[in-house]
């Protein structure tokens, strides 16, 4: 691959190419020559609910073009990839994050506490359904899919008063100026790697994987969603049951008072979001960022503790 240009794989959608093409110019400012492959897969082609065609749908088929030599790199929304790690691949790159948090789009500049009672709000996540819900403002929650032009529409068009989205995928589509209210973490916790992107290889390319580490990966970020996803792994839950979890690297002082980073992490589970009382079970811990995994583990054996073993997704 030293002499043939670098071919990145990507969904076709308009999140997918934006998101593709900052790997891309990463690589290109490098020195190399990429080519951008585009991958139709079956979560583009249906508008059924995720839970329907079920996980793996936005990922597999780039996968299958990584495993049969189609593509070199594969790129995704590190939120929508399954947790069970994927024979022959490898994870070699977790470029910087965009900001995590989840934001609204409602009619008029709305805010979330500005919104009247029954006022309509689309979200087919059962992770933002549930926390809408706990907030006890009265909300209809409907069930939406779609890009997030088709989304944003139903906003515009009168159809719905509001949609929450990813922060992430609206400012890569440049379209935060139309967000009326980025969420607070404390009222709606983003899904475990909201906002990062996970960057694939071949096992055998080591050429590849070195390259993608050593250009694009953010140690910061990778370590934060490892946390996150441990979460989810751990409940053995999937990118749509209502799960969420944050980490953040902080810099905290150690026994001998020098400053160290830690990772700091936060997992909401809700139990009863589809009933009419939804439970938010909550916990957090912080530990050194080389024990990502046992924090996200930790978090999770107290969210189980909680009850939150009752998932309904
Ligand atoms: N499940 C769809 C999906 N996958 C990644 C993003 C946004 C970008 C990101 O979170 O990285 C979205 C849309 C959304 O949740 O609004």
């Amino acid at each position: 691959m030293t002499d043939s240009p670098i071919r990145i794989g990507t969904r076709g959608s308009k999140l997918a190419v934006a998101q593709t093409q900052t790997i891309a110019n990463m690589l290109t400012e490098a020195g190399h020559e990429v080519e951008i492959v585009t991958v139709s897969t079956p979560g583009d082609r249906s508008s059924a609910p995720i839970a329907e065609i079920g996980v793996g749908v936005f990922t597999s088929a780039l996968r299958e073009a990584l495993l049969a030599d189609e593509i070199d790199v594969a790129i995704h929304s590190y939120k929508d990839l399954p947790t069970a790690p994927e024979s022959g691949l490898v994870l070699a790159a977790v470029p910087p994050r965009e900001d995590p948090r989840d934001a609204l789009i409602a009619r008029g500049g709305l805010t979330l506490g500005e919104l009247p009672p029954g006022s309509v709000v689309g979200t087919g996540s059962p992770r933002r359904i549930a926390q809408l819900k706990a907030l006890g403002l009265g909300l209809t929650v409907v069930p939406i899919r779609g890009n997030i032009d088709t989304r944003i529409g139903k906003v515009t068009s009168g159809e719905l008063d509001a949609v929450v989205l990813a922060r992430a995928g609206l400012a890569r589509v440049g379209r935060v100026d139309e967000i009326t209210e980025t969420l607070d973490p404390l009222q709606m916790l983003p899904a475990p790697a909201q906002g990062a992107l996970a960057v694939e290889t071949r096992v055998e390319d080591v050429e590849a994987e070195r390259l993608l580490r050593s250009v694009v990966d953010d140690e910061a970020t990778r370590v934060a969603a490892k946390a996150e996803r441990a979460v989810l792994a751990t409940l053995e839950a999937g990118c749509s049951a209502p799960v969420g979890a944050l980490a953040d690297v902080v810099e905290d002082l150690d026994s001998e008072g020098q400053v160290v980073d830690r990772l700091s992490l936060r997992g909401i589970a809700a139990t009863g979001v589809d009933g009419d009382s939804v439970n938010i079970l909550k916990a957090s811990a912080i530990a050194e960022t080389k024990d990502a995994d046992e924090l996200g583990r930790a978090v999770a054996a107290e969210l189980l503790d909680l009850g939150a073993g009752a998932l309904s997704s």
